[in-house]
């Protein structure tokens, strides 16, 4: 069985963080593993507060988990200040793992930061040259690179600064627009883009965390990241189709754990369509 690593925030109310990305390992059939970061009271609709785990205890867990199983895959999540940045990116030049995908967590559904906004040059410096993909939605992408995105021609600026910060592929995430879903994926040469149409719900909590396990998986599974990337575009956008009218905020994306009901049984096919 492959297995897959979650290093990020924990989410109590479920909905998100290593929440979501433990549901989201189970459903695609991989082992999940996780380091928390953060312990967040949160739930859909407001952040109460977080403590952060301290960062020699972050790095005992990345060790505890590399020394005995080592991941096929990690998933980077809510890391919220520079010590905890530093934990991380300094264990992971170490251990060195494959198939790396950084979500640059900044703020919640309902606006509240979880990432301090003074270690962003730290998460550029020490931790996006380690992404194998790196997933900013239109804020996080906004932020990073310095610019305002309008339109899909911003998003792919975009994705070219971050892109020469030293990671191997940008995905930036379109949900925070208007119009279809849109999401644009840069690998240094070439832009691809993955749509669907835009589903009419204010259940989107974790559906970020959703998408960037989701493509850990599929990355764990062997698919290219072109691949691993639509395949988990699908996943994303049933999950927040079926998404839970839970809470009183923004409700929680839904796990599917009949993969084969909605396309996505067929992991061998999806690794040979490279087109
Ligand atoms: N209302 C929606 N309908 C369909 N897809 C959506 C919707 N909202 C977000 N998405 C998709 O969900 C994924 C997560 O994106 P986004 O919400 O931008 O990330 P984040 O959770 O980090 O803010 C992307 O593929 C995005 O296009
Ligand atoms: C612990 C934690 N991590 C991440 C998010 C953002 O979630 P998303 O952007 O997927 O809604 C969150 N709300 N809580």
């Amino acid at each position: 069985m492959k297995k897959v690593l979650s290093i990020a925030g924990s989410d109590c109310s479920g909905g998100a963080g290593i929440q979501a990305d433990l549901k989201t390992f189970s459903a695609h059939g991989v082992f999940g593993m996780t380091v928390i970061a953060s312990v967040v009271a949160e739930n859909t609709f407001r952040v109460i507060e977080y403590q952060d785990i301290r960062p020699d205890i972050i790095e005992k867990q990345i060790d505890a988990v590399f020394e005995d199983i080592p991941p096929d895959a990690l998933k980077i999540g809510m890391l919220s200040c520079k010590e905890g940045m530093l934990a991380v990116a300094g264990k992971l030049r170490e251990w060195k793992p494959s198939n790396v995908v950084i979500d640059p967590v900044m703020y919640a559904k309902n606006g509240c930061a979880l990432m301090d906004p003074d270690s962003i040059d730290t998460l550029i410096a020490e931790v996006v040259p380690l992404a194998d993909v790196i997933t900013p939605n239109i804020p996080e992408a906004e932020k990073m690179a310095g610019i305002r995105i309008y339109t899909q021609k911003d998003m792919r600026k975009a994705a070219r600064i971050i892109h020469d910060m030293g990671c191997r592929a940008v995905l930036v995430k379109g949900g925070h627009s208007e119009g279809d879903a849109t999401d644009i994926l840069f690998d240094g040469s070439e832009f691809y883009s993955f749509s669907s149409p835009r589903i009419p719900t204010k259940n989107t909590h974790g559906t970020g965390c959703t998408y960037s396990s989701a493509i850990a998986s599929n990355l764990a599974l062997e698919l290219p990241i072109r691949q691993a990337v639509a395949r988990s575009k699908k996943y994303v956008t049933t999950a927040i189709a079926n998404a839970l009218e839970i809470g009183r905020g923004n409700g929680p994306t839904h796990h599917f754990y009949d993969l084969f009901q909605h396309g996505l049984s067929d992991v061998k096919n999806w690794r040979e369509d490279i087109t």
